[in-house]
């Protein structure tokens, strides 16, 4: 027992271990604590979150209106972790600037997350690729065809003019009753998208048409419910939890295959002397001997049908929203109404249909279109996503981190706006009258990523809004309570539903 004891291995080993346990211990406290302070020294900082849920239990139904109320205690370069992840919050038109422009090689890419690969079909097309030479080429293609096809010029106003046309005769049909404008505008602005990739304008009962509105409408009803997925992507399996993701996925898939039908058809009667469309420009360009040279060889079927899918996804749904948001703000504003319609009767005269041409003698109609973008953005637009370690705002930021720009927090700046949380337009109109648009003020973003269509959305918003307010004066129902403008943020910020009675203009002024 003695001798047991005196030559126990176990003994000896104890007194070994407890040396080494110290020595491991001392080495893992100090890696710790100096691991603790290059993160809470170096990552941008933010309020302490959860354990596993991090911030998540802590942003509410309004994320955006959150981490503007943090980064006025923590900063505009706000950290937080959404579950597991860490993800970077800018708030400021300075630090946005400083990443997407300044920054740009880095903060251009888009996070691999689990939604955006499906949406993307593995990071394909324009939207929600990662920043690659793949995406030069999409996105350059798709520049310069845009601009070919006489996006935002006269040239293509006509087709945004018969959708509004077609708009404007439903509103008649309602005689000045109460109605929702949110279908008719909405099949109206998916409508333009057809005319500019598919070279067709729909009938409305269309049922082809209709599957691709459908698909529309429930990727955005759906959609918004689905972020947990990007952060627990094992929620999939749940069944209850992955309700959204099932229809949104079945959604995407309709889309899709209306896509392909017509990009058969669009093969099937290709000519390349008659370029009528977007499809037409991209098959040309993977046909031609360009395709040989080394910008577009990343130009192919798969990548086009991911392209017009990313143009319907981010074009229609906020440009519908805008409108509506518009309709909305303006029906509880009579006094901006007026204003507005003073200037389009006094710079149009009382035949003339509005057009891009006129934009300079309409500075006021500008503003209240600035002032809808402004005061109703889409908080977060798209995530953007570092390609490298780097530094921004004197913090330390890894590769691979989200990172969101709060446009709301922009433009909701009270250092930058008086009264932010005041519906004004007259803020976007000099003493003499003129535009005067703040560098600060960035609608579309900016920067490598910054928003593809804003020349379309630009010319669809212009010439919807006055060509509607020179016919009508929109107002609420008789009696209706009033409506609530907050919004509801799901993809993007929608508009609440609401009706308004649209009054033909010569029966009521003039
Ligand atoms: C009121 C209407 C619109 C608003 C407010 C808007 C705003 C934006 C914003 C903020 C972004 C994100 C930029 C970024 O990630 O940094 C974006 C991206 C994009 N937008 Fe728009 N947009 C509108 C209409 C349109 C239209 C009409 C189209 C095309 C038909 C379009 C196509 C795109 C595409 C493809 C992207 C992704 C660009 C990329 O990742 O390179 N958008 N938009």
């Amino acid at each position: 027992m003695a001798v047991f004891k005196e030559q126990s291995p176990f003994k000896t080993y104890t007194g070994d271990f407890t040396g080494f346990l110290v020595v491991v211990l001392a080495v893992l406290v100090v890696c710790v604590s100096r691991g603790k302070r290059r993160r809470t020294g170096t990552f941008p900082p933010g309020p302490p979150g959860w354990p596993l849920l991090g911030h998540l239990p802590l942003l509410g139904r309004r994320p955006h209106v959150k981490f503007s109320e943090w980064s006025r205690e923590y900063g505009p370069v706000l950290g937080v972790r959404l579950g597991p992840r860490r993800v970077v919050v800018l708030n400021d038109y300075e630090s946005a600037r400083e990443a997407l422009v300044v920054r740009a090689d880095v903060f251009s890419s888009r996070p691999d997350l689990y939604l955006m690969r499906l949406f993307s079909n593995g990071g394909k097309g324009i939207g929600l690729a990662p920043y690659t030479a793949k995406w030069k080429a999409q996105r350059r293609f798709t520049d310069r065809t845009l601009r070919r096809l006489g996006i935002g010029k006269v040239t293509f106003e006509g087709k945004v003019m018969r959708e509004v046309d077609d708009l404007v005769s439903k509103i008649s049909d309602c005689h000045g009753a109460a109605f929702d404008p949110k279908y008719h505008v909405g099949v109206g602005v998916v409508n333009i998208v057809c005319s500019l990739v598919f070279g067709e304008h729909f009938k409305h009962d269309d049922p082809l048409f209709l599957k691709l509105f459908n698909a529309l409408e429930d990727i955005s009803r759906y959609g918004g419910s689905t972020k947990h997925l990007n952060i627990f992507p094992a929620l999939r399996h749940v069944p209850v939890l992955n309700r959204g993701a099932v229809r949104t996925m079945a959604a995407v898939s309709n889309g899709r295959d209306f896509i392909s039908a017509m990009i058969g058809q669009h093969k099937a009667t290709f000519d390349p002397s008659n370029i009528r469309d977007f499809i037409d420009a991209y098959l040309l360009a993977i046909s031609s001997e360009e395709i040989e040279e080394k910008r577009d060889r990343f130009l192919n079927e798969e990548e086009l049908r991911q392209d017009i899918f990313d143009l319907f996804i981010a074009g229609t749904e906020s440009t519908t929203a805008t409108i509506l948001w518009s309709l909305l703000l303006l029906s509880v504003h009579p006094e901006i109404q007026r204003k507005l319609q003073d200037e389009l009767d006094s710079a149009l005269g009382p035949h003339q249909d509005v057009s891009v041409l006129d934009r300079p003698y309409l500075p006021y109609t500008e503003a209240t279109i600035l002032e809808v973008l402004r005061f109703r953005p889409t908080p977060f637009g798209l995530p953007h996503a570092t390609t490298a370690d780097v530094t921004l705002g004197g913090f330390e930021i890894p590769a691979k981190t989200q990172v969101l720009i709060n446009r709301w927090a922009l433009n909701m700046d009270d250092r930058k706006w008086s009264h932010p949380d005041k519906f004004d337009p007259g803020r976007f109109v000099d003493p003499e009258g003129h535009l005067d648009v703040p560098v600060y003020f960035r609608p579309f973003l900016m920067g490598r990523r910054a928003c593809i269509g804003s020349h379309l959305a630009k010319m669809e918003l212009l010439l919807f809004l006055s060509t509607i307010l020179r016919r009508f004066t929109i107002k609420p129902p008789e009696g209706t309570p009033a409506q609530s403008l907050e919004g509801h943020l799901g993809v993007i910020l929608q508009p609440p539903s609401f009706r308004i009675c649209a009054v033909p203009r010569s029966t009521t002024e003039n």
